[in-house]
């Protein structure tokens, strides 16, 4: 474990708030930003982060900031954990107030539509040296509810620097919390971002009362899109077979406290968009990266077909079960559909 660290978690929602309890517990400081005044005051009169996880007491070292330039002052990392749409905003923000290089942490799972940056690039593109020493990503299978409550939780910390990602290996890394280095940064990224569409498909299906049939189907043909797709754009393929490829669909195909699975589970049962985000009250990362993901198949010309059904259903208004019969009366095909052309031939053999 990494000795005493002062680190600043940005975003004080779920994720956000989980990681914190990780890092409290693991004795750092912890200086968790919210953007809301009132929520720092509640955060910090409670010790609790009520409207995000309920019935959690959170270490005594964790302290919630509004002010920006306070939240990141002294500390040796910056862990970004705000959805994905805000990190561009914040990451100006702290960019303007940044005084010294920090390690810098990002948890967001997400791609942008039109840029089709990654996280990574996102924060690369706006951070300067004056502000970032090095970039990790933080991914994995890991619900909020299941880390607070310290059951055990395994994740991956992706970097091009070995140092940097066995540096935050160390900061997060306890008993209840194991933290894998990997180098593939691309592929880890691609994985995360991508598995929550896969879920909001996995929540239709369930909602349409299909079966355990169904969800393996989805869970296993959405991998084989993930990876054509993270293979084009420079993935190692093995990612996707580890924590942040195959875990992390898994834990948010199966699980009740995905809210990506459980969005798709209401569109299932016959609400529209609008309904199903209002009511979910937190983030629905897998809408935005649909988008994101519809776009980058047709400019690499990659195969989605379960990414272009869902692209139809958020937003064409096309019915699911209209959607799940067009998905399975497509042309026959190989399994190994596309990725044999990157794999080589012999795996047709
Ligand atoms: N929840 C989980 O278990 C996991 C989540 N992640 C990823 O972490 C990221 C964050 O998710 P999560 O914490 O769950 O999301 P939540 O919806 O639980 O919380 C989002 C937080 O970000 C704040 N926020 C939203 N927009 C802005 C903005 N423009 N500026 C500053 N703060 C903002 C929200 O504030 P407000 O309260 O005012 O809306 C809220 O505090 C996502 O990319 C998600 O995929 C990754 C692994 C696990
Ligand atoms: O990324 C997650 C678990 O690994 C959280 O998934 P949801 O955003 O669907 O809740």
């Amino acid at each position: 474990m990494e000795t005493n660290q002062r680190v600043a978690v940005i975003g004080a929602g779920s994720w956000g708030t989980a990681l914190a309890l990780v890092l409290g517990d693991n004795g750092h400081d912890v200086n968790l930003w919210t953007h809301n005044k009132d929520q720092m005051a509640l955060i910090n009169d409670t010790n609790r982060n009520e409207r995000y996880l309920p019935d959690t007491d959170l270490p005594a070292s964790v302290k919630a900031y509004y002010e920006l330039e306070k939240a990141i002052e002294g500390v040796s990392t910056i862990v970004f954990a705000v959805p994905s749409k805000a990190i561009r905003e914040v990451a100006q923000n702290i960019e303007k107030v940044c005084k010294e290089p920090k390690v810098i942490v990002h948890v967001s799972k997400g791609i942008e539509p039109d840029s089709h940056l990654r996280i990574s690039e996102i924060l690369q593109q706006t951070l300067s040296e004056k502000t970032m020493k090095s970039m990790v990503v933080l991914s994995g299978p890991s619900h909020a509810e299941e880390v607070v409550k310290r059951h055990p939780t395994t994740v991956t910390a992706a970097s091009d620097q070995l140092n940097a990602s066995q540096f935050v290996q160390d900061l997060f890394m306890n008993q209840h919390f194991r933290v894998y280095t990997n180098s593939d940064v691309i592929g880890v990224e691609i994985g995360g971002a991508l598995k929550n569409i896969i879920a909001l498909a996995a929540g239709i299906s369930d909602g349409l009362g299909y079966g355990d049939n169904a969800k393996a189907a989805l869970i296993t043909r959405g991998l084989a899109e993930i990876a054509r797709l993270g293979t084009t754009l420079g993935a190692n393929p093995l990612t996707f077979s580890g924590l942040t490829g195959v875990g992390d669909l898994i834990v948010t195909c199966t699980s009740v406290h995905s809210r990506n699975w459980r969005a798709g589970n209401m569109l299932g049962k016959g609400k529209n968009l609008d309904e199903v985000l209002e009511t979910m009250g937190m983030v629905v990362e897998g809408v935005r990266t649909t988008k994101a993901a519809y776009q980058l198949a047709r400019k690499h010309k990659v195969s989605m077909p379960i990414v272009q059904a869902l692209h139809c259903i958020l937003f064409d208004d096309v019915d699911p079960k209209e959607a799940v019969d067009q998905l399975m009366s497509r042309m026959k095909t190989h399994e190994m559909e596309g990725l044999v052309d990157i794999l080589g031939e012999q795996i047709r053999n």
